[in-house]
């Protein structure tokens, strides 16, 4: 018999078979393996292993991603207690590493010892070592405060620099709350219910929700559930979309007139701008990126969305300008969503930092300028221009928006917390723009600010 997702949700002891460790084990080895050793993206390294392991029970899929995202979050610190717990750690070959570096991480998060040594597989020097990573953390305690930071926090070093600039005495706070794992939110779609109906939806479908603290249209969902598998999700009465992200949203306020979503992507925000606009006028949703734009048409259809027009641009040069001429002076509202550098989604895809370079940062700091500067001559005079990313540094936040307004005279910010009222804007702490981090307030990290033209 089939069991539905209501009755596996209500009693989910009966359901969960015991995890076979071996298959666990090897599928980790694979997914973590080609992240580490052939540089794929986790997520998609996770999608392919286990769309190839069919036969491993739903349990079992969740502990091969919460092992190996678990072990890329905490990878430096793991490699540094290796190295001191493990004489010989460097010269073992790359797999029998890579057991024992998912072992370690398995005990940093909690698991006990004795569980880990019987489940892991491992050799019987090995497992000596995990008995003495003790010993391993407090060499790490003991090391110089600018030494110990990078390696418990798990960043580059630039990264761990730019952060303790940055978060001064909040640096460490700052960078855990990174490694922690995201929370499951959903926005939902305006245009076919409100947050206290799709949560009563849900519930009915087996899934416990609560309301987001901070914006007004999301959910958080209990995390170990595959929501596109929800009757709720198919049917396009929610979308998953972090809370971050939809207060973001919430700073274009989107007329039911012309709106330009210059960075639309999959959509994300594009789906929200429409519901803002109640489906009526025009919403340009434009991006590079022929993928995204397919996708971004998909979930538009799902939402029940239909004022959106999706268009593929250039990246740049005389034919990117071409595509935007009839949209010059134009729009009320510009979105710029700016690609970035991700400081602020770690939680959810914790090997990007060690692929980010300072290089890469000022590649990201030189394209955020630009593109701001292309997409606000789309502004009309009196309308908006909303700058935003995912990140958390200064550098691709403040600075783009001080560059470009000492080159745009005719752009004044506008202090968030108006936009958003009374209410929601004093949460949101201090100065004009929105400044949001997982430590501050339990979301992804965002940045937004609302820059208005001169009418
Ligand atoms: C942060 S993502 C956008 C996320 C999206 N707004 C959402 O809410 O899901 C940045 C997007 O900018 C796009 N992009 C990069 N260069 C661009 C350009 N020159 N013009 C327009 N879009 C560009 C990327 O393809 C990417 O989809």
């Amino acid at each position: 018999m089939r069991v539905s997702p209501a009755e596996r949700a209500k009693n989910p002891e009966r359901y969960e078979r015991p995890v076979r460790e071996d298959l666990v084990l090897q599928a980790c080895l694979e997914a973590y393996g080609s992240v580490r050793h052939e540089g794929r993206l986790s997520d998609r390294a996770l999608d392919f292993v286990l769309r190839h392991k069919k036969n491993l029970y739903s349990n079992e899929r969740r502990a091969v991603a919460e092992r190996v995202y678990g072990l890329l979050r905490r990878q430096r610190t793991v490699d540094f207690l290796l190295s001191r717990a493990h004489t010989r750690f460097d010269a073992l070959d790359k797999t029998r590493q890579d057991v024992l570096r998912l072992a370690t991480s398995r005990v940093l998060y909690g698991e006990p010892l004795d569980v880990v040594a019987r489940t892991s597989a491992l050799a019987p020097a090995d497992a000596a070592a995990l008995g003495a990573l003790p010993e391993a953390a407090a060499a790490l305690e003991a090391l110089p405060e600018r030494e110990r930071f990078p390696i418990a926090a798990s960043l580059p070093d630039f990264l761990a620099d730019l952060f303790r600039k940055q978060f001064g005495r909040d640096a460490a706070r700052a960078a855990e709350a990174m490694n922690e794992r995201a929370t499951l939110t959903a926005r939902a779609n305006l245009l076919k219910t409100d947050r206290d109906t799709l949560a009563k939806r849900l519930k009915a479908e087996g899934v416990d929700t609560t309301p987001t603290p901070l914006s007004p249209m999301g959910l958080h969902l209990e995390s170990r559930l595959n929501v596109f598998s929800l009757e709720s999700f198919r049917d396009g009465f929610l979308e998953l979309q972090d809370e971050g992200s939809q207060l973001l949203g919430m700073l274009v306020d989107a007329p039911p007139t012309r709106v330009v979503d210059a960075c639309a992507g999959a959509g994300g925000k594009t789906l929200q701008l429409a519901a803002q606009m109640k489906n009526r006028g025009d919403l340009h949703a434009l991006d590079v990126d022929e993928r995204r734009m397919e996708d971004l048409k998909k979930r538009a259809r799902r939402a029940g969305v239909h004022n959106v027009r999706a268009q593929l641009i250039p990246h740049e040069g005389p034919e990117a300008d071409a595509a935007l001429e009839p949209l010059k002076g134009k729009a009320d509202r510009v979105l710029v969503d700016a690609p970035c550098s991700g400081t602020g989604t770690f939680r959810r895809k914790p090997d990007a930092r060690y692929r980010l370079t300072p290089e890469d940062l000022e590649m990201h700091v030189g394209r955020q300028k630009a593109l701001l500067a292309r997409f606000a001559m789309l502004v009309k005079p009196g309308g908006r221009l909303i700058y935003g990313t995912c990140s958390v540094l200064h550098a691709e936040n403040e600075g783009v928006i001080e560059d470009f307004l000492s080159k745009h005279p005719d752009f004044t910010v506008r202090p968030v917390a108006e936009l958003l009222g009374p209410e929601l804007g004093p949460k949101l702490g201090p100065g004009p723009y929105l400044r949001l981090a997982p430590h501050t307030h339990g979301t992804d990290g965002f940045f937004g600010a609302v820059l208005v033209r001169a009418k």
